[in-house]
């Protein structure tokens, strides 16, 4: 069974990699979301696999180096595609969350990534 939790943070960006003339050279932001997901069996006692409330806890130090920042000044995320940044998360969240088994950005209404790790 899985379970997830979404998360929205407000970043700007531009991507230094892109050829000359391409829209994401230039500095623009977006609202992302991000989904984690968790997988297991949830315990008989609780009736769940883990609390929502611990997915928010764990990955808040991480949301908050994201929200309202330039993601490019951020060590690791210099080229910050979905790509790059679904790996970026995923190292930080998957030693404190072992049931984690996925990662979901969307950078615009049409526009995303998924990360199994
Ligand atoms: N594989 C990737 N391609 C692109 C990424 C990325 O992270 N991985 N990022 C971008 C830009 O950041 C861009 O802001 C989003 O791209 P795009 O979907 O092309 O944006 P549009 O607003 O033009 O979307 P439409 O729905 O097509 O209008 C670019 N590529
Ligand atoms: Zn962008």
């Amino acid at each position: 069974m899985e379970i997830y939790k979404d998360f929205t943070f407000e970043a700007a960006h531009k991507l230094p990699h892109v050829p000359d003339g391409h829209q994401c050279g230039r500095l623009h932001g977006h609202s992302f979301q991000v989904r984690i997901v968790v997988e297991g069996e949830p315990d008989p006692k609780t009736g769940w696999i883990i609390d929502f409330a611990e997915i928010k806890a764990t990955f808040k130090p991480i949301w908050s180096q994201l929200d309202h920042y330039y993601l490019n000044d951020i060590p690791g995320l210099e080229n910050p595609t979905s790509e790059v940044l679904c790996k970026w998360i995923w190292q930080q969240l998957k030693p404190q969350m072992p049931l984690l088994s996925r990662i979901e950005i969307k950078e615009t209404c049409t526009s995303g990534c998924i990360y199994r790790g």
